[in-house]
Order: C-alpha cells, then structure tokens, then sequence
C-alpha cells in the first residue's frame, strides 16, 4: 500500500495511473502537482486525484512515491524543484517515453549515486491527452518497461514493480541504452513518419483533394500524427541518436523501394510487400493473443 503518491504532471498517463489505483484502493492519498490549477481542478472533480498542489515543495511532503509524468523536456526543472524537499525515504520514478536524457538529469541533479530513482516506462498510451482521456484500464495487459541502474535500490524497484502491477500491467526491465534503440524503432520512428506523411500532404498543391478522398489507409496510418506535439517534439529532442539512425534505416529502405518502383521490377516489390505482410500478420496475431 502507499501512503502518499505525488503526481506531477495528471494527464493520460498520470491520470490513468492514479485512476487504476484509486480502483483498487492501492493508495491512501494521491495528490497532483503541475502549473496549472484549472488542469489540476478537473482532476479532482473527475476523481482523479485526492487534491493538488501548486507547490512542489508542499505536494511531496511526506510522500513515499512520487511519479514524474511530463513532457520530457518538463523532467529537469522538476527535478531541480523536488531536489531539496524529497524527503530521504521516498521512491522518485517515471513514465518518461525515453530513458537515457532522464536517468543523466537525475544523476546531474540528485548525484550520480542516486539510489531511490527508478525509470519507468508504460508501453501503452493513445493519441489524446490530458486528464480527460485517462482512463483505469489503459495499462490492463500492457508492457511497463523500467531501467533501473547498477546501483538503484532493489527495493525501490520492488515497490514501483508492485504500484504498476496492481493495473493489470507486464513488468520488464531493460538498460536505458537498449530500451531508447528498441523504442526508437518501434514508437518514434512511425510517430516521425505520421507527422511527416501529413506534412508532406499538407505542403502538395492538391491537398484538399487529398485530404478529401483519402481513405481509411490514410487514417489507420495518420492516427498517431493526432498525438501532442509537445510530447513529440521532446521525445525527438531527447533520443536524437537512435531516433537519426532509424530514420536512416528508413531512408535506405523507402529508397530501394523508390528504385524497384522505377525499375518496374514487379517480382522484387512483391517479394518485400509479402515478407512485410507475413511480419506485420504474425505479430498482430500475437498481439491478439496477448489481449485474450
Ligand atoms: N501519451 C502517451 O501515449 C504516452 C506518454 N508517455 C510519456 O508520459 C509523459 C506524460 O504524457 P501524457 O500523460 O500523454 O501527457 P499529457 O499532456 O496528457 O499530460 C502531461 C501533464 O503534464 C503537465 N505539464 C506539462 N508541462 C509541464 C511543466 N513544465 N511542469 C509541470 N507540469 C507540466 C500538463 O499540465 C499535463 O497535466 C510524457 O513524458 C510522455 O512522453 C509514456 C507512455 C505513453
Ligand atoms: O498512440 C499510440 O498508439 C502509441 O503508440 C502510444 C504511445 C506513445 C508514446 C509512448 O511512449 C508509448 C505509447
């Protein structure tokens, strides 16, 4: 049981967080913390949170786990706030979507020693944000990925392991390095090319005519470009290295696909699209395991 979470940052994430433990009466007191009192208001009367702060100082007294759900860019100007006024036996974590920018902020604001930080990351999430599209369920069946250090305290990463596992979700760990190239792939990189199809379309001369008869192809494949550019923006900003070298793998790739297309080699783009779709099929059927 925790006695106090502090939230800082009550959108989807944190809200769905909050939300999930509220269900199941894993938590005494939750209390939101962020710059804007409207935001936070909401999340009170929505049941999200218990009560709020403005005050970062104020908001962490006596808590015993205090969760960092900002945009990445937010993370190290809250670090600096909390420093001072965490007290000595509370867990910090995250739920940043890149782990290498936020485990060197901690370590340049809390001392490369550190051991009461533990990053996390929810594999789960949606287009919308904002406390209003929280939902309890969102992390049911969804992988939470931390990437705790040689030197975090085992239980620390016990207590986050348990405060993630009372919403239904996996628990995986992984170094910061590996989990910011495999997400890279996987997460930034179709969020890169959605925002970069529809920029694309937008700067054609016949864009309303696109946009017009674009079918439900464009809207599976565009859905994410719908996300918060906030967010995106520094997610972009704080995995620069992976997220360039996947575009460049990408590049490559759309370039001989370009070449086949030029060549009329009808065979060799058949042979690509079929080992895509027998990818693409096995692991859609294996996500749809996972969810029975
Ligand atoms: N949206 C998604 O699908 C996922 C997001 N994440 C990560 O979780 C974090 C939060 O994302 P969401 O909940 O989607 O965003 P959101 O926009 O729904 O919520 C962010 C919250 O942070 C507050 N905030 C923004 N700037 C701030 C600042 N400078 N100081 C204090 N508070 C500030 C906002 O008022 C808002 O309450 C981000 O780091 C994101 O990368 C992780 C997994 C999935
Ligand atoms: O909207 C979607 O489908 C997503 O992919 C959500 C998402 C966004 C960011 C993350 O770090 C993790 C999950």
């Amino acid at each position: 049981m925790i006695r106090k979470l502090v939230i800082f940052g009550v959108g989807l994430i944190g809200g769905s967080l909050a939300l999930a433990l509220r269900q199941a009466n894993a938590c005494q007191t939750i209390v939101g913390c962020s710059r804007n009192a409207e935001h936070l208001q909401k999340a009170v009367d929505l049941g999200v949170i218990d009560s709020f702060s403005l005050d970062p100082a104020e908001a962490v007294r006596d808590a015993d786990m205090v969760l960092l759900a900002v945009p990445m860019g937010a993370m190290r100007h809250l670090l600096q706030q909390i420093k001072p006024v965490l007290p000595a036996d509370a867990i910090l974590t995250d739920a940043g979507s890149t782990k290498g920018s936020i485990v060197a902020e901690v370590a340049q604001v809390f001392g490369a020693d550190f051991s009461r930080f533990v990053p996390g990351h929810p594999i789960a999430g949606r287009e919308k944000s904002g406390v209003e599209a929280a939902i309890p369920d969102l992390y049911v069946n969804r992988r939470v990925i931390l990437t705790p250090q040689a030197h975090t305290d085992a239980d620390a990463i016990a207590k986050v392991e348990a405060m993630w596992r009372v919403t239904g979700a996996l628990l995986e760990q992984m170094p910061v390095e590996l989990h910011d190239q495999v997400l890279a792939a996987t997460s930034h990189l179709p969020h890169v090319l959605a925002f970069s199809l529809v920029d694309t379309l937008l700067n054609m001369p016949q864009r309303e005519d696109i946009l017009r008869y674009a079918a439900g192809g464009f809207r599976d494949f565009t859905r994410i470009a719908s996300s918060d550019p906030v967010m995106w923006r520094d997610i972009c900003l704080t995995n620069k290295a992976a997220i360039l070298a996947v575009i460049a793998a990408f590049q490559q790739n759309l370039g001989e696909f370009a070449e086949l297309i030029d060549a009329q080699d009808g065979e060799a783009l058949h042979n690509r699209m079929e080992k895509a779709k027998y990818a693409r099929d096995n692991y859609v059927a294996q996500f749809e395991k996972q969810e029975k």
